[in-house]
């Protein structure tokens, strides 16, 4: 196939490397021409994958156009982007298959809805899963959701996207495939504020099994299905970045539980940590749904500026519950 892949960061030239190794003709959109050049010079991305040795059948562009000429389109640029990036996209009518994890600010949509308003006649698919770009890049084995409303469509693109150490497991539940990763992007910087303050081991579990509670709430009432949220997009993205350094949002919410500002942590990074611009958005689109959040709402109340101790004696202070409510 040629598949054009929209966003040169980590996981655009990442999931680049994927498709070259299976003999798919690569067509990569980078915004930065520092990024182009680099690949197609140096077979290299030093911006955003550092160490790793790209595939020659991988071609950069900073023409859209060049990566609408393709049979598959993935779309991998940080979620807030997705909508101006999509509109500018010429429409062929292929599928998009969408990468990033995120909700859309204001209105509250995810991004397959983003994709359908902006390319009604593509096919709509989500791959999303436990997946750092360095690891999936130098061909470490990992599984993914690969999710289509028709399921078959769904089987036949893992058939088509498969390398002996990349798996995707096809699934109907596009939505389910989405929230799981858009949510457990929030959870992680819950996780790394425990680490940061100090709070121990115990509270990181609590926090991932309460944070799954969380998500599968949310997701249940946008219309997802529990077992997609307890699978390889959900709880097992969840576990993931819940549990290290390497993980962006992990890694934020490390410095906030250590009393540093979200102002100061997000001010020179150039990577996204996607579950800063998500918690907010999460939490009103909750709200609206009637469904309740602390684990995100206390995250979205420290990116604002509110101080650790405090927001962790608030989520500590709540009114004792029952574990299935
Ligand atoms: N890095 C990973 O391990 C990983 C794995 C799975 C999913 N993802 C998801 O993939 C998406 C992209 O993340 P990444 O890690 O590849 O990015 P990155 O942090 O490596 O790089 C930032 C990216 O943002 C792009 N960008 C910045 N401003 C932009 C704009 N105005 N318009 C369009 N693009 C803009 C840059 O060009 C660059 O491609 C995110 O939603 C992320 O959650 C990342
Ligand atoms: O580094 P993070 O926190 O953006 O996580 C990257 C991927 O989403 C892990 O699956």
């Amino acid at each position: 196939m040629r598949i054009g892949i929209l966003g040169g960061g980590a996981w655009g030239t990442a999931l680049a490397q994927v498709m070259a190794a299976g003999g798919h003709d690569v067509r990569l959109w980078a915004r930065e021409a520092d990024v182009v050049a680099a690949i197609n010079d140096t077979r290299a991305n030093p911006l955003f994958l550092p160490g790793i040795d790209l595939s020659p059948a991988i071609r950069a562009s900073d023409d859209l156009a060049a990566a609408a000429e393709t049979d598959l389109i993935l779309v991998v640029t940080p979620a807030q982007h997705a909508r101006a990036v999509l509109r500018d996209l010429p429409r062929h009518g292929q599928p998009l298959l969408l990468c990033s994890k995120g909700i859309e600010a204001g209105s509250h949509k995810l991004l397959s809805e983003v994709a359908a308003e902006e390319h009604p006649a593509s096919p709509i698919g989500v791959l999303s899963g436990p997946t750092f770009a360095g690891e999936v890049a130098r061909g470490l084995p990992t599984a993914v959701t690969l999710a289509m409303a028709d399921e078959d469509a769904a089987a036949r693109m893992a058939e088509a996207l498969a390398l002996p150490t990349f798996r995707p497991y096809a699934s109907d539940d596009v939505i389910g495939a989405e929230i799981g990763g858009a949510v457990k992007n929030v959870l992680a910087i819950a996780c790394g504020v425990v680490e940061g303050a100090g709070l121990g081991q115990n509270a990181r579990a609590a926090l991932i099994a309460r944070g799954f509670a969380e998500m599968t709430r949310f997701g249940l009432a946008r219309g997802a299905r529990a077992e997609t949220l307890a699978g390889l997009s959900g709880l097992g993205d969840l576990v993931l970045t819940c549990s290290s350094t390497s993980s962006r949002n992990f890694s934020l919410g490390l410095g906030l539980g250590q009393g540093r500002k979200a102002t100061e942590l997000m001010a020179d990074r150039r990577t996204v940590a996607e579950g800063a611009f998500t918690a907010p958005v999460l939490c009103a689109a909750a709200a609206a749904a009637g469904v309740a959040m602390p684990v995100s709402e206390a995250v979205a109340a420290l990116l604002a500026g509110a101080e650790v101790g405090a927001v962790i004696g608030t989520l500590l202070a709540r009114p004792l519950t029952r574990e299935h409510a």
